[in-house]
C-alpha cells in the first residue's frame, strides 16, 4: 500500500521477515539493530516478557536515533506454560519439536512503539498453532534443512515448518513475527501514518 507519514519511521530488527511485513505499508522506514541481552529480563508473566524484551530493543534504539518514531517487536512460542527459545543445536531443536507434536502452542508477538517525545505503546497479539503429529524421521529432515535454528520455538511457519502445522487460530503474520494488520491499526490511530 502506500501510505503516509511525516515521522522518520525505524524499525529496530534484524530479522528480514519483519522488514518485508512492514514494507507492505508502503511507507519509508530504516531498520537500526541493537544488541539487547533478552535472556536478562525477568518478568511476573509469558505476556510481561515478551512485552518487556520488545520495548528494551525498541528502547536500545530510541536512544540512538533522536527524533524518530521507533518499532521493535518480538517473538515468543509458549509451549504449556514453557517458553521455547531458539534452539542452540540439533538436540534442542528436537526436544521443542517432540513438544509440539499432536498438540497446540501460543506464538506471541510484542510490538513496542516509541515516538519521539518519549510516548511508548506496546500490544500483544497472540496466535495458536496446532501441530500435525510428527514422526521421527520428519523431524529429523526438518532439522537437517537448517530452518529451526534462528527461529523461537525451532520452526517456521513460512518456511519448511508449514509442513508440520495442522492449523492456525488467529493471525498467521503473528506467526512469522509482526501482526501487521494490527500494527497498522495502531500506527492510524496514533496518527503516525496516514491513509
Ligand atoms: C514460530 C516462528 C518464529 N519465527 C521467527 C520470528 C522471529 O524473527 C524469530 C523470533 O526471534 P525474535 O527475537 O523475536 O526476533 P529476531 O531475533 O529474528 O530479530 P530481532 O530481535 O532483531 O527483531 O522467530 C518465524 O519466522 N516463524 C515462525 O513460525
Amino acid at each position: 500500500m502506500n501510505l503516509l507519514t511525516e515521522h522518520k519511521l525505524v524499525l529496530a530488527s534484524a530479522s528480514p521477515r519483519r522488514k518485508e511485513l512492514f514494507s507492505k505499508l508502503g511507507v519509508p522506514f530504516e531498520v537500526v539493530t541493537s544488541d539487547v541481552e533478552e535472556t536478562a529480563v525477568q518478568a511476573e508473566s509469558m505476556e510481561g516478557y515478551v512485552r518487556d524484551v520488545a520495548l528494551l530493543k525498541a528502547r536500545a534504539v530510541a536512544k540512538k536515533e533522536k527524533g524518530k518514531t521507533i518499532i521493535g517487536a518480538d517473538t515468543i512460542v509458549v509451549f504449556k506454560g514453557e517458553l521455547l527459545h531458539k534452539p542452540k543445536n540439533e538436540e534442542q531443536a528436537f526436544s521443542h519439536l517432540t513438544k509440539l507434536s499432536d498438540g497446540y502452542h501460543q506464538v506471541m508477538t510484542a510490538v513496542a512503539i516509541i515516538q519521539p517525545n518519549g510516548q511508548e505503546e506496546t500490544f500483544v497479539q497472540e496466535t495458536k498453532v496446532y501441530f500435525k503429529k510428527l514422526s521421527q524421521a520428519l523431524m529429523e529432515a526438518y532439522i537437517e534443512t537448517g530452518d529451526p535454528f534462528d527461529k523461537a520455538g525451532g520452526y517456521g511457519i513460512q518456511t519448511d515448518g508449514a509442513l508440520l502445522v495442522d492449523r492456525i487460530e488467529g493471525d498467521y503474520n503473528n506467526v512469522v513475527g509482526l501482526p501487521i494488520s494490527t500494527l497498522f491499526e495502531k500506527l492510524i490511530a496514533l496518527n503516525i501514518i496516514k491513509i
